[in-house]
C-alpha cells in the first residue's frame, strides 16, 4: 500500500516557543489528517484555539522543505497566533521502486546497479484515438522522468508475433488504477465515447537511474530509517548543499545525483563551516562537476555576477531587495553601508537613484563595480572599500549636509545597513554625526531613511530590534518607525528590518555612547549570530 512520509517542523514564532524546533517524521496513509492530528496534539492546549489544516499541498518532481501551508491558528492578527508548518514529502510514486539491495551504502555512483523491472498496469488503445484518449487520461497516467508513457504493444512477442501496430499502450500509475473500477467518471465517459474497453493488462517496465528521482536514489543508497533530504539553494550553476554527518561518507555520490538530477547545475558545494564571521561567506567544498565558483544569477530582473566561494550572496533575499527598492524615487540618494556585490544598490540605481555602495570585503567590492557596470549603472554608483563606521563617518557624513539641505525639493536620502548579525550595533555611529552644523530644523530639509536589519531570537522578535535600535542611538522610535519581518531565518530565529526617519537629536546632538554600548559586539554573542545563519 503506497504510503507518504512527511517530515513537519512546526515553528511557533512567539508564545509557543517551546513547542518549536523538533522534526517529526511519520509514515501516513492519509498524510491530511494525519498532520491534522499532529497539529492537534503539538499545538492544542497552547494556542487558544487549534489551528485548521487549510491545504496540504502535494510537492511533485522536487524534494526539498517547501512551506505547505500556514495558518492563522486563532483568527486574531496577532504574530503569534500564526503557526507554520513545513513538510517534507517523498515522491507518491515511492511504493513503485524496491531498489536492488546490492546499492545500499554505494559511495561511488554505479548508475546501471540501480536498474530494476515492474510491473506496471496499462491499457491497449487503439492508434486513431491514442492522442484524443490519452489527453484524457493524462491524471491516470505515468510520470516519470525520461519515461515514454506510451509504448509498442509487443505483448505477443514470446510468441514469435510481430509488434502490433494499430494499437498501442498507455502505461497508468499503479497508485491510480489497480483495476478498470478504479478510472474515476470522467476517464471512463472518454474510453466509452471512444469505444475503448477498460481492461487493465501488465507491462514489464524497466526503470533505470534516468528514471528515478534524486530523492529515490538517496534513499536506496544510505542507511535505512536515516534522513535523506536533498535540499540545495541553486546560486546559477552551483547547488550548494548543507549536508549533515551521517550524510558525509556518501557526500559525493549526493553531489553526483544533485548535479544529474538538475539540469543546468554543474557544480554542487557543501558548506563546510558556519558563515565566516566578517565578509558572511561560507567555506565550502566541492562534492562533484566543475571547480568554478563564479556564479551568473539573475535577481529582479538584473544580472549579477561574483564568486561564491569569496563573497556573501543568498537567492532568499531578492523580494526584500525589492520591497526595499519599491520604496525609492528616482533622483533619490542612496547610502548603501554593506551592499555586498551589489543587489540593493544595482535595483536602485537602474530606478535612478545615485548611491554610495559600500563593502569592507575587497572581493564584494571588486564584483560590486563588476555588475554596476555589467548593468551599465556604474555612471550611478560610487564604490567604497571600508568598514561600515568609517563608510559613514566618513563619505556618508561628507555627503549628508549637502543632502539634507536640497532635500526640502526632492531627493530623499536612503540609508540601507543588510548586515543582519552587526548592523544594530552600526547605529551609534550616527550619534552626533553632524554636530557643528547648523541645524535648520524640520524646515531645513528631510533627514535620512534608515533600513536597518538584524537577526532576533527572542519571543518578541519586533520589540526586540527596536529596542536595540533605540538603545544604539540613544533615543526612542517607538511610534515613530516601523517594523518588517524580512524572513525566519532557522526555526527560533527570525531576520528583522527597522525601518525609521533618522531622529534629529541623534545627528545633531551629542556624541554620548550609552553604558552596556560598547563599539563592538562582544565575540560571544557574534559567534552565536554566525552559527545559526
Ligand atoms: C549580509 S551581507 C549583505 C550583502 C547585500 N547587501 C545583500 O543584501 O545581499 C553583509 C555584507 O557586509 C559586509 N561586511 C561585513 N562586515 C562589514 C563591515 N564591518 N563594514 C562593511 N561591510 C562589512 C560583508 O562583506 C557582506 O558583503
Amino acid at each position: 500500500m503506497f504510503t507518504r512520509r512527511l517530515l513537519m517542523t512546526f515553528s511557533f514564532p512567539e508564545t509557543t516557543r517551546s513547542a518549536g524546533g523538533p522534526i517529526r517524521e511519520r509514515r501516513s496513509e492519509s498524510p491530511k489528517d494525519d498532520v491534522q492530528e499532529t497539529l492537534v496534539r503539538v499545538a492544542g492546549g497552547m494556542l487558544r484555539s487549534v489551528p485548521r489544516l487549510l491545504a496540504l499541498v502535494d510537492v511533485p518532481r522536487r524534494v526539498g522543505v517547501h512551506r505547505l501551508f500556514s495558518c492563522p491558528a486563532t483568527g486574531s492578527e496577532e504574530r503569534s497566533s500564526v503557526l507554520r508548518v513545513q513538510a517534507v514529502m517523498t515522491d507518491p510514486d515511492l511504493g513503485l521502486y524496491q531498489p536492488p539491495a546490492a546499492v545500499r551504502g554505494m559511495t561511488v555512483l554505479e548508475r546501471d546497479a540501480f536498474t530494476q523491472t515492474v510491473v506496471v498496469p496499462a491499457i491497449r488503445i487503439p492508434t486513431r484515438v491514442l492522442n484524443r484518449l490519452v489527453k484524457s487520461l493524462k491524471k491516470v497516467a505515468l510520470q516519470r522522468p525520461g519515461l515514454k508513457r506510451v509504448v509498442d504493444d509487443d505483448d505477443d512477442d514470446d510468441e514469435g508475433n510481430e509488434t502490433d501496430r494499430e494499437h498501442r499502450l498507455l502505461l497508468l500509475d499503479p497508485h491510480s488504477i489497480k483495476s478498470a473500477e478504479s478510472f474515476g467518471p470522467e476517464e471512463a465517459a472518454a474510453l466509452k465515447a471512444l469505444g475503448v474497453e477498460p481492461e487493465i493488462r501488465h507491462y514489464r517496465l524497466k526503470l533505470m537511474y534516468e528514471n528515478l528521482k534524486s530523492e529515490e536514489v538517496l534513499r536506496a543508497v544510505l542507511p535505512e530509517g536515516q534522513d535523506v533530504t536533498s535540499g540545495f539553494s541553486r546560486v546559477g550553476h552551483i547547488a550548494h548543499m548543507n549536508l549533515r554527518d551521517h550524510q558525509l561518507p556518501y557526500k559525493n555520490l549526493i553531489g553526483q545525483v544533485i548535479m544529474d538530477k538538475n539540469p543546468g547545475v554543474t557544480c554542487v558545494v557543501n558548506k563546510t563551516n558556519t558563515i565566516d564571521s566578517t565578509y558572511r561567506n561560507f567555506q565550502m567544498e566541492v562534492l562533484a562537476g566543475e571547480d568554478n565558483m563564479v556564479a551568473k544569477v539573475k535577481e529582479n530582473g538584473v544580472s549579477y555576477e561574483f564568486d561564491f566561494s569569496r563573497v556573501y550572496w543568498n537567492p532568499r533575499l531578492s523580494t526584500e531587495h525589492e520591497r526595499v527598492v519599491s520604496l525609492l524615487r528616482r533622483g533619490d540618494v542612496v547610502f548603501d553601508v554593506f551592499a555586498g556585490v551589489g543587489p540593493f544598490t544595482v535595483l536602485a540605481a537602474r530606478r535612478g537613484c545615485s548611491v554610495f555602495a559600500n563593502d569592507l570585503n575587497p572581493e564584494s567590492y571588486k564584483w560590486l563595480q563588476h555588475n554596476a557596470k555589467l548593468n551599465k549603472v556604474e555612471s550611478k554608483v560610487t564604490s567604497f572599500n571600508l568598514d561600515g563606521r568609517e563608510f559613514i563617518r566618513g563619505p556618508l557624513r561628507e555627503r549628508l549636509p549637502d543632502l539634507i539641505e536640497r532635500s526640502g525639493s526632492s531627493p530623499a536620502v536612503h540609508v540601507i545597513m543588510n548586515l543582519p548579525a552587526l548592523a544594530l550595533d552600526f547605529l551609534d555611529a550616527f550619534r552626533g554625526l553632524l554636530r557643528g552644523e547648523t541645524d535648520r530644523g524640520p524646515d531645513g530639509g528631510v533627514l535620512p531613511k534608515l533600513h536597518v536589519y538584524g537577526f532576533s531570537k527572542e519571543d518578541e522578535p519586533e520589540r526586540d530590534v527596536l529596542e536595540r535600535a533605540e538603545l544604539r542611538l540613544g533615543t526612542a522610535l517607538r511610534g515613530r518607525c516601523e517594523v518588517h519581518t524580512v524572513r525566519n531565518v532557522a526555526p527560533n530565529k527570525e531576520m528583522m528590518c527597522v525601518s525609521f526617519d533618522m531622529p534629529r537629536d541623534v545627528l545633531y546632538g551629542e556624541d554620548v555612547v550609552e553604558e552596556g554600548c560598547s563599539e563592538e559586539p562582544s565575540p560571544k554573542r557574534l559567534k552565536l549570530e554566525e552559527t545559526q545563519e
